[in-house]
């Protein structure tokens, strides 16, 4: 059955593209944009006043699965990133076992195409049970469909590892994601080391624990001319570092997530441990540095880091806590009311950071609305105000430092390969 999505406002930065258009879809692909298709026989949806985008692209979740289903598994993740209007997402491989071989591979693929809300792109280890010696199968995991490799949740301490793990993606075209932490710095650390951290008695990360590591990172990508890319950067002095790398034609691309670019330390007042994430929030200066960051395209991605705890991994003193915070739910509704609206990034550079931008860094199709591609599809009621229930939540995960605000701008439809996979109360006549 044809569908036809009449009268929105489509934004799709890849094609510089940001009018009133209609869009046919049929086979599951987009058949054809225009100003007024007029067509028999499709399934007509009425979409004046909403904007229409690509599907969203979260290049960093966790799904836990397999292993620790009782935070989150592929079916709640996935039903939270449709919900949240999320049609791809890169699953870090932190799960138990992590995903180090080509079979865990294929397993987590299998599981969500036969949930078919959400492609599942699974992010391989960089180094055999994320332990940080051997290298893992890279080559073997990238043909059976790993996008990136990464030992997200753990850096790679090992720089000869790394460097060697870089060399080995690129020949395969992969990346390799690190999680940037100088183990030694970060020894114990709970939140950001600074004011709040000495008025809470709490033992601080400093912000050159992550820097150092984005340093060393830079510095082999130089070095053997391959990609790398920061996951989650959380200071002014990781985004400086990686402006100054690309502006010399270095291959590093980075991310930030919306936690990073609207809150600070102070979200942890009170042992609030719902705001205890790693890399920790930092400050005023950090967030506004990130903000910089993604207007003069130093940050390539938004995504999550969604990371779902089980609440009695949270509701226990807080430097017992579990690092994390879920993120699928949130998003959309964050970045427009908070980044756009308050912080003035351009919305259409927000939408390509949550679309093209991502899949630009993994080399992977989508992320556009171009004839041909895939109907992957976000539909954003723009106007739609609305309130954080973590209680309402497809996740299984609620620990959310955002529970009770008030945001505008949500998610009321998303449609994977031309296929409604969620919508909204607010939309109830379609389904
Ligand atoms: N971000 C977090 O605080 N936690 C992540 C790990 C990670 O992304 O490093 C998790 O897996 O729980
Ligand atoms: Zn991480
Ligand atoms: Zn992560």
């Amino acid at each position: 059955m044809k569908k036809l999505l009449k009268n929105a406002r489509v934004i799709d930065p890849l094609q510089n593209l940001d009018s009133k258009k209609d869009i046919l879809i049929a086979d599951g692909r987009i058949a054809d944009i225009g100003g007024n298709i007029d067509i028999s026989g499709a399934e007509i949806i009425e979409l004046s006043g909403m904007i229409v985008t690509p599907g969203l692209i979260d290049m960093h979740v966790h799904f836990r699965e397999p292993g620790y289903e009782y935070k989150e598994d592929i079916e709640s993740g996935s039903m939270s990133a449709a919900a949240g209007g999320f049609t791809s997402v890169a699953c870090m491989p932190n799960t138990n076992p992590p995903i180090d071989n080509a079979a865990l591979v294929e397993y987590v693929k299998s599981r969500a195409a036969s949930i078919g809300k959400i492609k599942l792109l699974p992010i391989g280890c960089v180094s055999k049970g994320q332990e940080g010696r051997e290298i893992a199968e890279i080559g073997d995991m990238a043909s059976c469909g790993a996008v990136a490799f990464s030992d997200d949740g753990k850096p790679v301490s090992d720089s000869s590892l790394m460097r060697k793990a870089m060399v080995y993606a690129s020949a395969f075209d992969k990346i390799i994601i690190d999680h940037c932490e100088d183990s030694a710095l970060f020894e114990g650390g709970q939140i950001n080391e600074g004011y709040i951290s000495t008025l809470l008695g709490l033992s601080g990360i400093p912000a050159c624990a992550e820097e150092i590591m984005v340093a060393r990172n830079i510095l082999i990508a130089k070095e053997m001319g391959v990609a790398v890319h920061i996951a989650h950067v959380s200071t002014k002095g990781s985004v400086e570092l990686v402006r100054r790398a690309k502006s010399i034609g270095v291959k590093v691309t980075c991310e930030a997530t919306p936690h990073h670019l609207i809150l600070t330390e102070d979200a942890a007042m009170g042992y609030n441990t719902n705001a205890k994430v790693n890399p920790p929030l930092r400050t005023k200066e950090d967030t506004e540095a990130l903000i910089e960051g993604l207007k003069d395209g130093t940050i390539d991605a938004i995504v999550t880091d969604h990371a779902p705890h089980h609440i009695d991994e949270k509701d226990v003193e807080f430097d017992k806590a579990a690092f994390g915070i879920v993120g699928l739910e949130t998003s959309l509704g964050l970045i427009l009311t908070h980044v756009v609206e308050k912080a003035g990034v351009n919305l259409s550079t927000a939408i390509y950071k949550m679309t093209a931008g991502p899949a630009a860094v993994l080399g992977i199709e989508g992320g556009t609305l171009k004839i041909g591609s895939a109907a992957d599809i976000t539909v954003i009621d723009p106007n739609l105000e609305w309130t954080v229930d973590k209680n309402k939540f497809f996740s299984k995960g609620r620990n959310t430092p955002f529970d009770g605000w008030k945001l505008k701008g949500k998610a009321v439809m998303t449609l994977m390969d031309g296929k409604i996979t969620y919508t909204d109360e607010t939309m109830h006549n379609y389904s």
